[in-house]
């Protein structure tokens, strides 16, 4: 434990604040949380999770009485030495990031902070855009408290490299600590608090809090960057005879300057986090002056993907057919269905005439046009072809049983099935991989399929 910090006040105790809290508890600080809802409040108490997020309930476990919860952030920044800010940072239209929720918050601490006779330090952990800590946040945090910053408090932008379903895993094991100080002192006591809690040895980054911040949206810029490459890859190899993406990005991805990470060509990425960072970059780009074509068509070609996995299903399962989508969060283990190509996968089907069912065991997006089953079975009940679109665990034996009964039209963009021996009668299209369908020895896909393109025109 640092010397000088033994308690943390986390604000926002949603999809990240609530694991990071209970690792932070687990890992020997006395935590008080914060939050606005009241039920996330007594959860938190009731050592409940309050998001859907595996492992927390276990974390949560192992806290003893560190951990308490509050609706009370004045009063917990007066019980505390730190604080993270961890509340949403919504996209606007534009692109950026809105500040209210933050700035909101830091009014709040700013003010609990006036009367606090000893340092503290407030870490924005929320992702914001580049300038944002030196100008609107740090202005109101000096503005309420009446104190200057570096000075009577500390600041640091800290953002998280987490992903949702492994975000305990991925805070106790970063492959690096990003830290934007206000001032030394600051930026020292906040890698010691993480350092007293994660099972590795990262590195830490120290810079300016603007490096800190386009840093932040430039590691998921160039990631989504890497998995568009995979994607566009995987359309060349669906129409390529003999090609297999796969065996194309496993060989790529053992160049150490690719790395294999990252490099699953698939159905687009979703979420909420990787379409808005490039959406970000490119608003920082324009309002700089500078060239945004880049992180632009990142996303431009990620949404091409849909159109992809539509044409391809379209030229195989024949009209007014009974469709059955298996996963629609934007990946397994997760109920978060912002961005999410299954939603938008299901969508297109049920708008180009078939009755389209879909089943995902967390999430329960708001339907248009297609019918969300309560059971995997319900979902596949007489369906004649099925999309593997998010596949949870379960969901391959349940694809493979249903083509045993019946023949069945599977299309698995992951290709979780690929090693599977397919029952007689199956249809069975692999995404990224140049199908021969029947005896017919002919291109299949490349001669039905439209290029994306032409089916977007289709309207
Ligand atoms: N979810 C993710 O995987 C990642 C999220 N981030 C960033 O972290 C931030 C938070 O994201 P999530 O945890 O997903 O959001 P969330 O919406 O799940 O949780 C935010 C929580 O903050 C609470 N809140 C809002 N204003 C408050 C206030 N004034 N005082 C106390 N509580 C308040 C809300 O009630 C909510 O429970 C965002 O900026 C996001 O971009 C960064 C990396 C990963
Ligand atoms: O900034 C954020 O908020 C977070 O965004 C992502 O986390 P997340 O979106 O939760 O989940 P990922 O597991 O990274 O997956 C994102 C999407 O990429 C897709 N993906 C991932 C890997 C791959 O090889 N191919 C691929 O298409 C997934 O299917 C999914 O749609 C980043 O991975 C985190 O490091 C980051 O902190």
């Amino acid at each position: 434990m640092h010397e000088s910090v033994q308690s943390v006040a986390m604000i926002g105790l949603g999809r990240l604040g609530a694991p990071i809290a209970a690792c932070l508890a687990a890992g020997g600080f006395r935590v008080v949380g914060v939050d606005l809802k009241r039920e996330t409040v007594e959860a938190i108490n009731r050592r409940r999770p309050p998001v859907f997020e595996p492992g927390l309930e276990a974390m949560l476990g192992r806290v003893d009485d560190r951990l308490t919860a509050t609706d009370d952030l004045a009063g917990a920044i007066r019980q505390t030495d730190a604080s993270f800010v961890l509340v949403p940072t919504p996209s606007e239209t534009d692109g950026s990031f809105s500040l209210d929720y933050v700035l909101a918050a830091c009014e709040e601490i700013g003010e609990a902070l006036r009367d606090l006779d000893r340092w503290h330090l407030v870490t924005i952990v929320s992702t914001v855009m580049p300038g944002d800590t030196s100008g609107a946040i740090q202005h109101t945090l000096e503005r309420t408290s009446g104190k200057t910053c570096g000075e009577g408090f500390g600041l640091c932008y800290s953002p998280e490299f987490v992903a949702l379903g492994t975000v305990i895993r991925d805070y106790l094991n970063p492959d690096m600590l990003l830290i934007g100080e206000s001032d030394p002192r600051s930026g020292r006591t906040l890698a010691s608090i993480y350092k007293a809690v994660v099972e590795t040895d990262p590195p830490v980054s120290r810079m300016s809090f603007v490096n800190a911040e386009i840093a932040k949206i430039s590691v998921n810029a160039y990631v989504t960057a890497k998995i568009t490459f995979a994607n566009t890859l995987a359309g060349i190899c669906e129409r390529v005879p003999g090609a297999d993406v796969d065996a194309v990005t496993q060989a790529i991805g053992l160049d150490s300057r690719i790395g294999r990470k990252y490099l699953k060509g698939g159905i687009g990425y979703g979420g909420p986090c990787f379409p808005r960072d490039n959406a970000a970059l490119a608003h920082v780009a324009r309002a700089a002056g500078a060239i945004a074509d880049f992180p632009e068509t990142v996303d431009a070609v990620n949404r091409q993907q849909v159109d992809r996995m539509t044409a391809q299903a379209l030229a195989v399962i024949p009209p007014q057919s009974k469709i059955a989508i298996l996963g629609l969060s934007y990946k397994p283990q997760s109920d978060v269905v912002d961005e999410s190509q299954p939603v938008m996968l299901a969508e297109r089907l049920a708008q180009a005439g078939h009755t389209v069912r879909a089943f995902d065991p967390a999430a329960t997006p708001a339907n248009k046009g297609y019918t969300l089953c309560d059971t995997q079975d319900a979902c596949l009940l007489d369906a004649h072809a099925v999309v593997l679109a998010t596949p949870w665990p379960g969901m391959a034996e349940a694809v493979i049983e249903q083509a045993n009964q019946k023949p069945t039209i599977i299309i698995d963009p992951w290709r979780v099935l690929i090693e599977q021996t397919m029952p007689a009668g199956t249809t069975y299209l692999p995404g990224g991989r140049h199908v021969v369908l029947g005896d017919k020895k002919t291109d299949r896909i490349a001669a039905v399929a439209p290029p994306p393109d032409d089916l977007a025109a289709a309207g």
